[in-house]
Parts: C-alpha cells; sequence; structure tokens
C-alpha cells in the first residue's frame, strides 16, 4: 500500500514512513492511493472476530509494509483485557468497545458505542495505546528516536502521554490551551512525573496549539534535526486504528451485512468520523454520519451550507464540552480531497485560500450538492443547555450518566432518527472526566474509577508559554540536547 499527500506533493511512502513522518512534507495530509475493499465474503467472516481480530484484519490492509507475523502480536496486546477491561454499573466487562442499547425511539433503535475504557477514559485510548506500540516497533527496527509533538484539547494529551510513558527513545511534547480543560483533564496530563514527558500550557485555544505542531512540522530542517513525529489525528494511523471500531460498532448493531447502520459522531478536529468515512469508502453498510459539534460549529456551518469558515481564536467558545472546542479542523481536509475527486490540486487551492482568507465556499459546487447521497454526511450543533438536557434525559429514560461530549452526539442524533434505521451514537469519553458539568445537570456526584481519585490534588508539573513557535522549539531543542 502506497500513501500520498492530500496536496499532490509527496513521493509515495510506505505506512512506516508515513506512521513517524506524521504530517506530509507539502503540508498537506497522508491517504492511502486507493481505499482497500472489504468483499461481502470478508465481511460475512469479520461479524464473528474478537476486538483483536478485527483490528488485526483492518491493519492488514493498511500496514502492508509489517510482516503479518509480526503485526499480529503488536494489535493482539494493545486490545487485550488489561487495558481494556473495565466495571460498568458494578460488572466487569471484557469487551473492548460493548455497545449499550438504550432503546427504541422514533422507531429507531438507539445505542451507544463506548469508546472511553481504556487507561485514559476517552476514545483516544483506542488509536494511541496501538500507536505507542507500533512506535516502538518501527523505531526499534530503524534504529531511531522520535519526538512527538502534539496538540491537544483535553483527551489527546492524556492519552499519548499514558501510552508513551516510559518508552524508550520516546519524547512527548504536549501543548494544551492553558485553563481550558476540565480540572481532571489538567491533572491527568500534568501529574505525570516520568522523564519523557514534558507538558507545555498555552496561553491561546487548541488551534493555536495545533498551528504551533504544524508550523513545527512545516519546518523541514528543525523536524528532521530533531525526529519530530505526531499523535494528532493528522497522523494516519490514528485514524485508521478508529476505523475498527464503526465495524464492530455495525456489527453489534445488526445482525446481518443485509443491513445499514447510521452512526452519530462527537467531533471536532474531524478524525473521528472521518475514520467513519473511510469504514464507509471500504464497504461496510453504514446509512448516515451524522457530524455533532458544539458551540464551535463550523463542521455544522459547512455541511448544512457549503462554506467552510475558520474562526480565530477569539472567536473560539469555551464550552462545557471543552474537548470540541475546535474551530479548525484539521483532518477535515482528507474528506475534502475525496470530495474533490482525489484531486490534489484543487485541495490545495482550497486549504491555501483559508489560511490567506480563512475560508471557501464551495456552495455552488456539484460536489457539494452530493454530499449527503455520495457521502452519507449530514450535521447538527448543541449547546450547553441542550447538552444538559441530554444528560438529564439519557439518565431519566436509560439510567445512563454520558459526558458532556456524548451528550451533543445524543442531542444531535435526535434530528436524524430513522423509522427502522439504527442509530449508534459513538461515546467519546466518560463522565468522571467532567464531574462539574454532570453535577450541573443531575445534582450528582459521578462515580470514578479507584486509580484516579483525588488525582486533582496531585502535585503537577507543566511549562507555560505564549502561543509562539519559536519559544517551543527552543524548549523542544533545550530538553532534547541538554
Ligand atoms: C471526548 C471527545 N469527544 C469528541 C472529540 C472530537 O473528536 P474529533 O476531534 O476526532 O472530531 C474529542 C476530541 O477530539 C474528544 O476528546
Ligand atoms: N479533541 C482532541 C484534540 C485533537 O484531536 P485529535 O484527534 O486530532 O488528536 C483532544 O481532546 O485533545
Amino acid at each position: 500500500m502506497k500513501y500520498i499527500s492530500t496536496r499532490g506533493h509527496a513521493a509515495n511512502e510506505q505506512f512506516c514512513d508515513i506512521l513517524l513522518g506524521g504530517l506530509a512534507p507539502d503540508g498537506g495530509l497522508y491517504l492511502p492511493e486507493v481505499y482497500p475493499q472489504v468483499s461481502a465474503t470478508e465481511l460475512a467472516a469479520w461479524r464473528h472476530l474478537s476486538y483483536a481480530e478485527l483490528a488485526f484484519a483492518v491493519l492488514s490492509k493498511y500496514c502492508t509494509d509489517i510482516l503479518p507475523e509480526e503485526l499480529a502480536p503488536l494489535v493482539s496486546s494493545t486490545y487485550s483485557p488489561q487495558a481494556f477491561a473495565h466495571v460498568r454499573a458494578g460488572q466487569w466487562i471484557e469487551d473492548i468497545t460493548p455497545l449499550t442499547k438504550l432503546g427504541v425511539e422514533k422507531g429507531a433503535p438507539l445505542s451507544l458505542l463506548s469508546l472511553s475504557n481504556g487507561p485514559t477514559l476517552a476514545f483516544k485510548d483506542m488509536a494511541m495505546q496501538l500507536l505507542g506500540q507500533l512506535f516502538e516497533y518501527v523505531l526499534k527496527r530503524r534504529g531511531q528516536r522520535l519526538n512527538i509533538l502534539g496538540a491537544t484539547s483535553g483527551d489527546t494529551g492524556s492519552a499519548a502521554e499514558y501510552a508513551m510513558r516510559g518508552k524508550k527513545g520516546i519524547n512527548v511534547f504536549m501543548l494544551s490551551p492553558k485553563g481550558k480543560m476540565s480540572a481532571f483533564q489538567t491533572a491527568q496530563m500534568f501529574s505525570l512525573m516520568d522523564d519523557n514527558i514534558f507538558n507545555i500550557a498555552i496561553e491561546g485555544v487548541f488551534d493555536d496549539c495545533q498551528d504551533i505542531v504544524k508550523a513545527v512540522s512545516n519546518d523541514h530542517a528543525f523536524k528532521a534535526a530533531h525526529s519530530i513525529g505526531t499523535v494528532n489525528s493528522i497522523n494516519w494511523a490514528r485514524v485508521i486504528a478508529q476505523v475498527v471500531y464503526y465495524f464492530k460498532g455495525y456489527f453489534a448493531a445488526t445482525k446481518s451485512n443485509d443491513e445499514k447502520v447510521s452512526f452519530t459522531v462527537p467531533s471536532g478536529n474531524f478524525g473521528n468520523v472521518c475514520a467513519g468515512h473511510i469504514a464507509r469508502q471500504m464497504g461496510l453498510p453504514i446509512h448516515k454520519l451524522v457530524v455533532a459539534t458544539n458551540e464551535n460549529n463550523v463542521l455544522d456551518e459547512f455541511f448544512k451550507t457549503g462554506v467552510y469558515r475558520v474562526r480565530t481564536s477569539e472567536n473560539t467558545h469555551h464550552t462545557s464540552s471543552p474537548s470540541m472546542d475546535i474551530s479548525k479542523a484539521s483532518n477535515f481536509e482528507r474528506f475534502i480531497f475525496d470530495l474533490m475527486g482525489r484531486d490534489a490540486v484543487k485541495t490545495a487551492a482550497l486549504f491555501k485560500q483559508v489560511e490567506q482568507e480563512g475560508f471557501f465556499d464551495i456552495s455552488a459546487t456539484p460536489e457539494f450538492v452530493s454530499i449527503e447521497e455520495k457521502y452519507g454526511f449530514v450535521s447538527g450543533r448543541s449547546t450547553h443547555k441542550q447538552r444538559l438536557q441530554a444528560i438529564r434525559e439519557v439518565f431519566k429514560d436509560y439510567k445512563q450518566i454520558i459526558d458532556p461530549h456524548t451528550a451533543d452526539g445524543v442531542y444531535v442524533a435526535f434530528q436524524y432518527l430513522e423509522k427502522g434505521m439504527p442509530m449508534v451514537v459513538l461515546e467519546t469519553a466518560q463522565a468522571a472526566k467532567f464531574e462539574q458539568t454532570i453535577h450541573e445537570a443531575l445534582n450528582l456526584p459521578t462515580p470514578r474509577p479507584d486509580a484516579y481519585v483525588d488525582i486533582e490534588k496531585r502535585p503537577q508539573r507543566f511549562e507555560s508559554m505564549t502561543a509562539n513557535v519559536d519559544l517551543v522549539k527552543a524548549y523542544i531543542n533545550k530538553n532534547v540536547n541538554p
């Protein structure tokens, strides 16, 4: 399998190269030359696989430069009960991404696909645990080191740090928006004292952090000299690891492969729902992909109007679903590349316009008009009030405490229920990470795993910085070459 860039100027690379490379050298994002297809026979056989077996089946189609006998143990040790088995409502559950059937609403079976059972209680663990294994394997094979530079709005950071802590040859430099994550999320990252973990609190919003990651990655000399890699969904490996649970969720929600399923995905950087798009392109019978945003509704605006208008830091709201406080959805470029018939020239021109003018408008194109029919995408947005309402209703009707991001998903999913069509909402984090909002909605304490009791009281270590690329580079340089 060869990989190409959405902007058309990268040498055709193999999986292990793009795993370490992150952003393509022309500033674009990597994608496979073609999406591998899943035949009807394969889909029938996959229905009965365990999560680890399914992950191996999907990943084998993409990681073609890793021998199957070497990939298989990496995947099976990642998706093991040690990392993902959990207790819910007093019950010990070994299923890695269990589907909780809530009930039938407006004639549609409604379920939650629970993705936040890993070590840091958010869906990011599903991919990040695998990335940790893949990085270690490839770096050892090549005798290289890696300095990961990441941006987080709350969950990617801790998932990456827990997956990479103590790993030989890997450092993690993680940028986060100062004072904008929940107290739990902040403590989860900043309480780590491992020598290879560096937390940097940036005065700004998530987009400022992501812009710095891209600027550092686009400085090819610095990137090469400091072996810079990424763990955000810029990195293709993140996205394919997330493709797996769409297959798992589909099988759990249906009895036969003749059925279709809609998925609602709480969205910010467009990585999670992009994985759904790729599963659909591979042949998974997905009906609708519902993009649910919070008050930072750049994506909802695009799917409703054809105008993609990024917002400035000042116009990015600090909300009660803070991990989705994103106004420049970096992964969105992969979908636009597909939408534009995989035309890298058109894609590069559109994103150049975003850089220069802050928007593009494709409302008058046949491509935009075809989106729902051809790709199944629809969208909606939720606000603080609607988020609280969804938390209350799911608790009242189904006795489940959902987190604020999942609540945005549930609220928007209700607008797209169709009689007889299963609707699966992706549960992206556990409520424990956002207890202030849960308390506001339910006036109840949120149970949390023993390992996290009083985490907010632990000592914290982090560096504060203004949103300045040179300061970040100097900090990396100082710590990599002390
Ligand atoms: C809990 C939670 N839900 C939803 C999202 C949005 O996912 P994506 O950025 O892949 O669109 C994030 C952050 O990415 C998150 O941490
Ligand atoms: N919401 C994320 C931010 C970025 O998403 P990613 O999937 O591109 O890493 C977070 O919580 O950190």
